[in-house]
């Protein structure tokens, strides 16, 4: 049971963005059914940044495509801004959560404005001039050019990919950001840059952050917590100093291992991560 009265030494938490209770995930293979989630239980609070990270296969993509109500659950529970995912209607859901996916998913006939606008423009509710505005104001917000507006996705470089994808998540302005391998197939440059922005949109928009990389530096570069995703449930959630010391075999093979050496010098690099 809560205490009735907050000790005003233990700062209240912040509340809870994404609950996740008893969640079972499963697929029905040709005569046999394969589960990868099994009673995972996940919190994700209020100004988090908060990746995922497990093995391939551990159900990492298909969590974030669960939050954002893409696919269903087998059994469990998942509330959204303290509401149940299912109950979210699809305008109730966009305005609260924000996708960015592995490839960018650019709709290639469109232009930029277009590709950033589209969520706006599917609404049907708003003028066409006021959808125009807000897609410049994104469009500059992660960092590209007026003129970027009309080129095409096949214009692209991979980063300019990322944050054209980026903008159209952020088109309704959701208090909630998913990221799914956001510096996948960046160069360093590309990579940095973009780690960079999303580190300042996280503090300037106040946004809850839930990620899913591979990539040591992003996660270190960006993660208030880590949740390790292994035996079909999380094993830890914690802050990156406090999961790197315990004791699992992903865990040490993960952080610890060929890597481990780079892990370290990364948490003394980061210290905003630990
Ligand atoms: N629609 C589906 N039908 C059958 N199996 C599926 C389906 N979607 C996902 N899976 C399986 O569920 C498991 C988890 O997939 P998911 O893509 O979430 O893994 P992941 O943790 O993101 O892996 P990786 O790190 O390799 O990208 C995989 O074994 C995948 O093959």
């Amino acid at each position: 049971m809560e205490p009735r009265v907050q000790d005003p030494q233990q700062p209240k938490a912040a509340t809870p963005m994404v609950e996740i209770r008893g969640l079972r995930t499963q697929f029905e293979l040709p005569g046999r059914t394969f589960t990868v989630h099994d009673n995972l239980d996940l919190t994700v609070r209020r100004g988090e940044v908060m990746s995922l990270v497990g093995g391939s296969g551990t159900g990492k993509t298909v969590l974030l495509r669960q939050i954002l109500g893409l696919e269903q659950p087998a059994a469990g529970e998942i509330r959204v801004l303290g509401q149940p995912r299912g109950s979210l209607g699809e305008r109730a859901a966009a305005s609260r959560v924000g996708m960015l996916f592995q490839h960018g998913a650019l709709f290639s006939a469109f232009s930029v404005l277009e590709n950033i606008a589209f969520p706006l423009r599917e609404l049907r509710t708003l003028p066409t001039s006021l959808i125009h505005e807000a897609a410049m104001v994104k469009l500059q917000m992660v960092g590209l050019q007026p003129d970027d507006g009309a080129k095409m996705p096949s214009d692209l470089s991979g980063g300019m990919i990322k944050r054209v994808a980026l903008a159209r998540a952020l088109i309704m302005d959701p208090p909630l950001l998913l990221l799914d391998e956001p510096t996948a197939g960046l160069d360093p440059d590309s990579s940095d840059g973009f780690v960079t922005l999303l580190r300042s949109l996280h503090r300037d928009l106040a946004l809850t952050v839930i990620m899913v990389t591979h990539d040591l530096d992003t996660l270190f570069e960006l993660s208030t917590r880590i949740a390790v995703l292994a035996e079909k449930r999380v094993i830890v959630n914690a802050p990156p100093k406090d999961v790197i010391a315990f004791q699992h075999p992903f865990i040490h093979d993960f952080f610890l291992g060929q890597r481990g050496q780079r892990a370290m010098e990364l948490l003394r690099e980061y210290p905003f991560a630990v």
